[in-house]
């Protein structure tokens, strides 16, 4: 029998616990906090993050021993927002992980690092990258939780192994389906982000849907030129784990990504907008690193730059909207 470990207490891993743990699958799931813990133990939701979904504790263990969390179980789910994953998992032994296998369920990239979470895991505690699978795909936490019809992509070198993952995720409401492309969907599930980011950031300047139709079909040349120049293979970016996740995430009411954005297009400063949001924006990390990744490649990326220059050089949104959108077609 398989058994998972979740590691983060936010949505995502709270949708994630749901699912698992409704299929009847054991998963050890650990927060950073007691109180969250007991709040589980006593009243069966988590506290602060999809508190209406009801939990089965004779699948859910809640604790915040990390490392019996951990040993606990075959399948190692990551769900912390990426700018995070360091200090989480600082004081672990560095052979935890040996004979697990481990999903990134993060779509975000490691800060200074510059790199992706799967390639952290590979480098700081050797779990190769034929033990790691990704989740992608447009889902947002709140509509698992509200069992509205979804669909994951499950990365991995190992194709076996992807599809060894998709049977504990599907149920009535999620369909789960393997995907060679590892890297190609971490990418781009980071950078869609950005682009959200953005179009909140114009939606908040009262931009309208033309334009940000606009802007969205330019982000798909712009992330297609991006993947061509960091790990280049043939990709149909029309599937829905690339530009699927690009629209939810660029549309839907539920985006941590796009609400960021468009305080900051509403005039909230960015440690205000952060402050307001309960949430995690991943795309306001993903800018900085994608920004920096790109001085080497030095893909042609309008629309990360002009977020870039919004967030971390402080130009005015008005100005660096108006300059970018002179250079779509
Ligand atoms: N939400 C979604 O629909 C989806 C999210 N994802 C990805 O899942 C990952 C997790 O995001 P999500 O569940 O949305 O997060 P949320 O924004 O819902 O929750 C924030 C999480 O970050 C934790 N956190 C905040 N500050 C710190 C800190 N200083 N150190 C450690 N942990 C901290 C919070 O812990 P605490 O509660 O203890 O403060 C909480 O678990 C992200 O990479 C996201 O892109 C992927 C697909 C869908
Ligand atoms: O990636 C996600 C859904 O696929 C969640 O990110 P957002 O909340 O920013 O949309």
């Amino acid at each position: 029998m398989e058994s998972v470990a979740v590691i983060g207490g936010g949505s995502w891993a709270t949708a994630l616990v749901k699912i698992i743990s409704e299929n009847k699958f054991s998963v050890s799931w650990w927060f950073r906090k007691e109180a969250d813990v007991d709040h589980v133990l006593k009243y069966q939701h988590n506290d602060r993050y999809l508190s209406g979904v009801t939990l089965n504790l004779s699948y859910v263990q809640p604790s915040t021993n990390l490392p019996q969390v951990i040993q606990q179980a075959t399948w190692v789910i990551l769900a912390v927002p990426a700018a995070f994953i360091e200090s989480v998992l600082a004081n672990l032994p560095p052979t935890i992980f040996t004979g697990k296998y481990v999903v990134s369920a993060i779509k975000g990239m490691i800060p200074v690092k510059n790199c992706l979470v799967t390639e952290y895991m590979q480098a700081t505690f050797g779990v190769l990258m034929q033990q790691q699978c990704v989740i992608a795909g447009p889902c947002h936490a709140e509509e698992v939780a509200l069992e509205k019809q979804s669909y994951l992509s499950i990365g991995s070198l190992d194709l076996q192994l992807a599809e060894r993952f998709c049977v504990l995720l599907r149920n009535r409401y999620v369909r789960a389906s393997p995907l060679d492309d590892i890297y190609g969907i971490e990418y781009c599930a980071v950078m869609k982000n950005i682009i959200a980011l953005a179009c909140g950031i114009a939606h908040g300047l009262n931009y309208g849907d033309n334009f940000q139709a606009v802007m969205v079909s330019n982000a798909m040349l712009e992330i297609e030129a991006f993947l061509q120049a960091i790990y280049p293979r043939p990709r149909n970016l029309s599937g829905s784990a690339y530009l699927g996740d690009l629209l939810v995430t660029a549309y839907s009411q539920f985006s941590r990504n796009r609400t960021f954005g468009n305080m900051v297009g509403r005039g909230y400063s960015v440690k205000s907008a952060q402050f307001e949001m309960n949430m995690i924006a991943e795309g306001y990390y993903a800018v900085k690193i994608i920004h920096e990744l790109n001085k080497k490649l030095r893909v042609k990326m309008p629309i990360t730059a002009a977020a870039y220059n919004i967030l971390y050089e402080r130009i005015s949104p008005p100005v660096e909207i108006a300059i970018l959108k002179d250079k779509f077609q």
